[in-house]
């Protein structure tokens, strides 16, 4: 059969880019479509990471300026919010420079397509009414933001992470966010930082609840501390007006803006998936430990693969999919090297295997946990309320191999980045134990731990005799 590409990629995100950039620099024909020229770079860089991540810089510049009345600096007023917004989608525009259609399709040779994508038959794809088809096809069509779908939801304006970041013109006076994962945390400390008042609801007893419990109590601190009211074990109930909520348990808030970030659902609609078998269950694409779908064409990968919906999952996808379809050895879906930041004052920094995973595979290990209370970095820059866990195997085989752990602290992201690189190359975490690290960097941490396990040894009878010995043989 004669095809008109090797690849038709739909879905110009973090997924797509990667997957249709790396088929053309491999000399492949291959299409990229995006239902819009201004979503080229997807969620991250339209109205994900990059703007969040704008917005929180701003923020930390207010926090940093506020910290410093307890030294003599006087400030007061709230955030310029037109200003804000210029700054954040300046630097966008700054990375959106090398993402557009015509850009891309300069830099690798890819045919760019605006239009929204339809599978129309086995191999093929139709757009703007032309037929397409190809030997693959990737689905890299994302996830869209969840709604509340309580009574009097209609009376609302539910804001999210779109509409926030493009349509929002003033800084809210009153923002009720709702939910607890990354999205509500990283937003309610920015807006708090900015001026808002922002009351926060989380239907659990905490908030980040794939990281251990301390490192969301340890954020949740931090939150109060910036003016953030968290209310927990509650959730909106109805709306009673555009600007009122009955809670679960009988309270009603008031609120001028209500951001919904409760979660994301892949997006299954408007794509053509049941005209290609391609089956959709639970809400999610169907998708194998491959990638593959029900259409042994169709591969998923990003968001729309429904698992770790980030921009570094994609890239995960992407690395997987491509050594899947060049080699003959498939490459199965595995997490056991993943790792995620939560980019808040401190941030949450994850790597490995969390706890719940190491108890589930019936691995045997031991858990280390570091306070930076006594760290002489953290206490020079007041964030003694940091703190490492560390999870190493134990036993004979593998013994002292790092699997896994999370940070709180400032920059953790960056911090955690060696541990993270040990695991990832299978390495006893006492490799550590003998690496200098320039005085006072916070990362010394890392090897604290380390260090202390290495000077319980030397509580041993037996190795304390050998080194008295060896000693005195050598001076006598
Ligand atoms: C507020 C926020 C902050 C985040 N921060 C981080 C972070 O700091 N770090 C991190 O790693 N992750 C972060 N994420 C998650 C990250 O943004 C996503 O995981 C990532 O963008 C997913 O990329 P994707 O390519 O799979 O999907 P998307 O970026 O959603 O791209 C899908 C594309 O497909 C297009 N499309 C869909 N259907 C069709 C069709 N039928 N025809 C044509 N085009 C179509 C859409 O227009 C869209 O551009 C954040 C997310 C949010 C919401
Ligand atoms: N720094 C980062 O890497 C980063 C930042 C933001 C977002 N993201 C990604 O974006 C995705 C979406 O983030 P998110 O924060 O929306 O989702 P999430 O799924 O991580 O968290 C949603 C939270 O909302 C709660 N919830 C669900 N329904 C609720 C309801 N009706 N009322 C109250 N609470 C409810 C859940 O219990 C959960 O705690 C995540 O998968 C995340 O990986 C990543």
């Amino acid at each position: 059969m004669k095809y008109t590409h090797d690849l038709i990629v739909i879905g110009a995100g973090a997924a797509g880019l990667g997957a249709a950039g790396f088929g053309s620099t491999i000399g492949l024909k291959a299409a990229l479509i995006d239902k819009s020229a201004k979503n080229f770079g997807g969620d991250c860089l339209n109205y994900g990471c990059i703007p969040s991540k704008a917005l929180l810089h701003v923020a930390s510049q207010f926090a940093g300026a506020k910290a410093a009345t307890d030294f003599g600096l006087r400030v007061d007023g709230k955030a310029d919010f037109k200003k804000v917004m210029a700054y954040v989608h300046q630097q966008q525009d700054v990375i959106r420079a090398l993402e557009t259609p015509e850009q891309f399709a300069k830099n690798y040779g890819t045919d760019t397509i605006v239009g929204t994508a339809e599978l129309t038959g086995d191999r093929e794809v139709t757009v703007n009414g032309r037929k397409l088809t190809a030997r693959k096809i990737v689905l890299a069509t994302g996830s869209v933001p969840r709604q509340l779908d309580v009574p009097g939801a209609d009376l609302v304006k539910q804001w999210d992470n779109e509409s926030i970041f493009w349509e929002l013109e003033e800084l809210p006076e009153k923002l009720l966010i709702v939910g607890g994962g990354p999205i509500s945390c990283e937003l309610s400390q920015a807006f708090a930082r900015l001026g808002s008042q922002v009351t926060l609801l989380v239907r659990g007893e905490r908030i980040l609840d794939k990281d251990p419990d301390i490192m969301g109590n340890i954020l949740a601190e931090r939150l109060r501390h910036d003016g953030v009211d968290i209310q927990f074990e509650t959730e909106v109930a109805s709306f009673t007006s555009a600007t009122q909520a009955e809670l679960k348990h009988g309270k009603s808030l008031e609120f001028s803006h209500i951001l919904v970030a409760i979660g994301r659902s892949v997006r299954t609609k408007g794509i053509g998936l049941e005209n290609a078998g391609v089956e959709v269950k639970d809400g999610k694409i169907v998708a194998d430990a491959y990638y593959r779908t029900t259409n042994k064409n169709i591969f998923a990968i990003g968001d729309a693969y429904g698992r770790e919906m980030f921009s570094h999952g994609a890239e995960k996808h992407n690395t997987d999919l491509w050594i899947n379809l060049l080699s003959p050895v498939d490459i199965k879906h595995k997490l056991n090297k993943f790792t995620w930041v939560t980019f808040t004052d401190p941030e949450i920094a994850q790597f490995g295997l969390t706890k719940e995973q190491l108890d589930e595979q019936g691995i045997n290990y031991e858990t280390i946990e570091q306070p930076l209370e006594h760290d002489d970095r953290a206490v020079a820059a007041d964030f003694q309320y940091g703190h490492l866990i560390l999870y190493v195997k134990k036993g004979l085989f593998g013994g002292g191999k790092l699997l896994g752990g999370c940070m709180a602290a400032p920059a953790a992201g960056e911090m955690i980045q060696e541990l993270h690189l040990l695991q990832t190359l299978g390495k006893k975490y006492s490799k550590l134990t003998n690496k200098i690290y320039a005085y006072p960097v916070a990362s010394r941490i890392n090897q604290k731990a380390a260090r202390d396990r290495a000077a319980g040894q030397l509580e041993s009878p037996v190795v304390a005799r050998g080194l008295r010995a060896a000693f005195r043989l050598q001076h006598r």
